[in-house]
């Protein structure tokens, strides 16, 4: 039998009934150091998740288990079915020192300095052991071996520290919850242990669904799946514009369906598509579909449709909000939670930079200098909404820059000819809204721009999380006005909770403007600065400012402080 995560901590056992009030205190302590966890969405777009959500709470939590609580770290539910497994092996513990009990914690223990070395956290009911190596898929839960022929094709050796941990939880039919830094392999966590369960092709109606908050990524999830289902008769299929005209969708049968939330509220509105089979549903990027008055309100339909009592649900993301933890409480049950490194971070492999460009003219100034000096693509670059994409693409147009454009008021294909030419290298900068922010997965991005600045710390971690990924490195840099400089705090404590050095004065910007009149006297004269470096020392001490002149040719001049 395997513990909660406050077994595995402590390497003791002890009765959390009795100790309950403890429990929740020390729960509260450890939520509150989590610097990263507290990260707040900036004022503007700031909404009431947990009060918009209520509706939602309420009408899932009827269905749930009545009376169950959370308790201590035992984040979810624990199933009825799972209860008598766990008095089987309380009676055997009280039995008395045994080989099994001895074995059992023995494998306990190992099981807690492998999750230790992957910074693997779970929190849950006798969570599974995590995967050592690909084959276990085999010996353990007896993978076919077209998906091992196909994993091994893809160059994969081992499983990624998500793959690890969420793959045995779903092949043991619990629902999990999930939350890995960007281009951690979540994809493969959740397509592999659904092609296990599903096994073979099956004629009998919709048995899986993938929700995908945009189409792009609802293209890309189904690529990825057809290809690791290479060698399988898996029907396979992306809800397109053309399958919802062109078929009866009331008599649809597919083994795996993917999905925007709207495309399927659709279906099941206008033409009667049966969900009523699906055996496994995964929401990926959970926190956006729960995002209220976005796509909530076409959530809330699906999950519904999908009435399987057996189904297994999944929720998968990088960003895990608390109104998201408290969502996924009330509508999964004997769920696991999984949490790969620290709680809404960006990924480590991404050097991350804050560059003072002073107005708007002085974001164009340093772009353009930027790609002048060192433009190393492919680069993507996030701008605030469509005008601004258009806008910019149309400055650039005039430069010799390589540069495509997506936003929402292109149509589908030059939505995915714009996604296409950036992958095959025709375009080297792609100008973008938040619309391929999340999942999309471009091979190589050297660096992505923040053009402008985003608008909430989720946005932050998502956007940078398009380079360095797969353990290779990247870099990003965050323009800033005067404009940002009440939301900088924010995006600084991500950079430090991923292990960036930032400059810790950021918190004081009127410190740092001082810095800026230092450099204009000290090294440029007269001019005015369009963009500001700060180097720090890893302990945070700030060492030097280099500044990007406005109206000069000049180098980019530097003071050591
Ligand atoms: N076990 C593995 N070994 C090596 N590479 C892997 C492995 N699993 C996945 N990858 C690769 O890692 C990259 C990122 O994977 P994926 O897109 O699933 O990340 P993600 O965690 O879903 O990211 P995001 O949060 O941005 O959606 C992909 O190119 C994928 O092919």
């Amino acid at each position: 039998m395997e513990k909660g995560p406050s077994f595995l901590f402590a390497g003791v056992s002890f009765d959390k009934k009795k100790f309950a009030t403890d429990l929740a205190r020390f729960k509260e302590n450890k939520e509150s150091e989590n610097l990263a966890d507290d990260f707040s969405f900036v004022e503007g777009e700031k909404t009431d998740p947990e009060k918009a959500m209520v509706s939602f709470v309420k009408k899932r939590k009827r269905k749930s288990i009545a009376g169950e609580t959370v308790e201590g770290f035992n984040v979810f539910k624990s199933s009825k079915q799972l209860a008598p497994a766990v008095d089987k092996e309380k009676e055997k513990v009280e039995d008395g020192p045994s080989k099994a009990k001895k074995e059992l914690n023995k494998q306990i223990e190992r099981d807690a300095v492998f999750r230790k070395k992957y910074n693997i956290h779970v929190s849950g009911a006798n969570v599974p052991s995590p995967l050592r190596t690909f084959a276990e898929l085999s010996s353990r839960f007896g993978c076919e071996s077209y998906l091992l022929r196909n994993l091994a094709e893809h160059g994969y050796k081992e499983p990624t520290p998500i793959q690890r941990q969420a793959i045995p939880v779903l092949l043991s039919d619990r629902e999990c919850f999930a939350c890995a830094p960007t281009g951690s392999g979540k994809t493969l966590a959740f397509l592999c242990p659904m092609l296990m369960k599903l096994r073979c092709a099956s004629k009998d109606g919709i048995r899986a669904v993938i929700l995908c908050p945009t189409r792009e990524l609802a293209t890309q999830t189904t690529r990825e799946c057809k290809k690791l289902a290479k060698g399988n008769k898996f029907q396979i299929k992306l809800m397109k514009k053309e399958l919802v005209r062109s078929t009866d969708l009331s008599k649809f049968s597919c083994d795996i369906l993917i999905s925007t939330p709207l495309r399927l509220r659709l279906a099941i509105r206008r033409k009667k598509i049966d969900l009523s089979r699906v055996e496994y549903l995964v929401l990926d990027e959970a926190d956006k579909l729960f995002e209220v008055g976005n796509l909530l309100k076409h959530i809330d339909p699906v999950v519904k449709a999908c009435s399987n009592p057996s189904i297994v649900r999944s929720l998968f993301s990088a960003t895990l909000p608390d109104f998201v933890e408290e969502l996924a409480r009330s509508i999964m049950h004997d769920a696991v939670r999984v949490i790969v490194g620290r709680k809404n971070t960006a990924s480590e492999s991404i050097k991350q930079k804050l560059v003072f460009a002073g107005s708007e003219e002085g974001k164009l100034l340093a772009l353009r200098q930027s790609f002048a000096e060192s433009l190393n693509p492919p680069v993507l670059i996030f701008v605030q909404s469509k005008d601004r994409a258009k806008e910019l693409y149309g400055e650039l147009a005039f430069d010799d820059i390589r540069a495509g454009v997506i936003h929402s008021d292109l149509s589908q294909t030059q939505r995915e000819n714009a996604v296409d030419d950036f992958r095959a290298g025709k375009t080297w900068v792609l100008i973008a809204t938040d619309v391929i922010a999340r999942g999309m997965d471009f091979k190589g991005v050297n660096c992505v721009i923040n053009y402008d600045f985003p608008d909430s710390g989720a946005a932050y971690i998502h956007r940078i999380g398009r380079t360095g990924r797969a353990g290779r490195s990247g870099e990003a840099i965050t323009l800033y006005t005067e404009d940002d400089i009440p939301f900088l705090r924010n995006i600084a404590n991500l950079m430090k909770a991923s292990g960036c050095e930032h400059p810790h004065e950021l918190g004081n910007m009127s410190m740092s403007r001082n810095y800026v009149n230092i450099l204009k006297h000290k090294a440029m004269g007269c001019y005015e600065f369009i963009s500001i470096c700060f180097t720090v020392t890893s302990c945070g001490k700030l060492l030097q400012i280099t500044g990007v002149p406005y109206r000069s040719k000049s180098a980019a001049a530097s003071t050591a402080l």
